[in-house]
């Protein structure tokens, strides 16, 4: 098995760490550079998993994850980069941060692979959209598709499309919480108790996520059987029409799609 080091241990540097662990990979095989001590503590408590130096987890490791905030990203190449060499594979789960811009900081014969991946992999139905850099194998790409998918399932897509599947499933996550976030305070203004409201709106999510994944049918026809003819769903939808939430999604998966844009510049 080839040792991989994830640099940065924050949310999703976590949630990777703790997939890999539940599919079985050694704790030994796994290095994490983290910056905060305290943090470091807490992961080397929780999965006895060594925490090191971002150098000797750079210089050991086969496959280098970085997990860092896009504005992290310069610093952490900056010192790892002397300790990397040809052979190596660095990918890289930041928002924004392109494949040109991490192989113009790191040696020649480094494979860069762009992921952008979700926290729903924290139960393992994680998504993430994969990307080559300009010298990677499909050695390379399978060792991130194994990678990845402990924690969910992967998809390659060229490198032009990840500011948008940033905006779709990268963010997505976000918007359906608050859509559930939403429906729960609705429904205490409807008179609901909160735990019932909850429970309610929770499973009422998951299913119609089944049925979307296991029927196959699109969401409009889907949306349609629920919708009676002069029925409750009926008066509902008009509402969310008449409050543009369409248009609203448009609008703030585009402000995303650009904000992953203004990332790969630094700001
Ligand atoms: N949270 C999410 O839903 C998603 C996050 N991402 C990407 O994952 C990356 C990390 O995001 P989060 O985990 O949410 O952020 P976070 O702030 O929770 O984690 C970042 C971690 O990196 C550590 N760190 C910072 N500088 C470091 C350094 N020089 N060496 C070692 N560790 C260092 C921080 O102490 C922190 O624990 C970002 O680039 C983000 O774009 C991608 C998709 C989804
Ligand atoms: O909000 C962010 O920038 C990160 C990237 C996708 C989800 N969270």
């Amino acid at each position: 098995m080839t040792q991989t080091a994830i640099l940065g241990a924050g949310v999703m540097g976590e949630t990777l760490l703790s997939g890999l662990v539940r599919a079985g990979r050694r704790v030994d095989d796994l290095l994490v550079g983290e910056k905060r001590a305290e943090r470091a503590r807490e992961l080397e408590e929780r999965y006895g998993v060594a925490v090191v130096p971002n150098v000797d987890a750079a210089a050991k490791a086969d496959t280098v994850v970085l997990v860092v905030k896009p504005q992290d990203m310069g610093d952490v190449l900056a010192e790892v980069a002397p300790v990397l060499r040809a052979g190596q594979l660095v990918v890289s789960l930041a928002a924004g941060i392109t494949t040109a811009y991490i192989e113009a900081r790191v040696p020649e014969g480094v494979a860069v692979v762009r992921v952008m991946p979700n926290t729903p992999a924290l139960v393992d139905e994680g998504m993430a959209a994969i990307s080559p850099g300009s010298h990677c194998s499909e050695a390379d790409l399978a060792e991130v598709e194994s990678l990845m998918g402990s924690v969910g399932r992967v998809l390659r897509i060229p490198e032009r499309q990840q500011d948008a599947v940033t905006a779709i499933s990268g963010s997505g996550p976000a918007y359906l919480f608050f859509v559930v976030e939403s429906m729960i305070e609705a429904g205490v203004h409807l008179g609901l108790p909160r735990a019932t409201a909850t429970d309610l709106t929770i499973q009422t999510l998951v299913g119609s996520g089944k049925m979307l994944r296991e029927t196959g049918t699109h969401p409009a026809v889907l949306r349609e059987q629920v919708t009676s003819p002069a029925g409750t769903t009926a008066a509902a939808l008009r509402e969310l029409e008449v409050h543009k939430v369409r248009a609203a999604f448009l609008a703030a998966m585009e402000a995303a799609r650009d904000r992953s844009r203004e990332l790969a510049e630094g700001s």
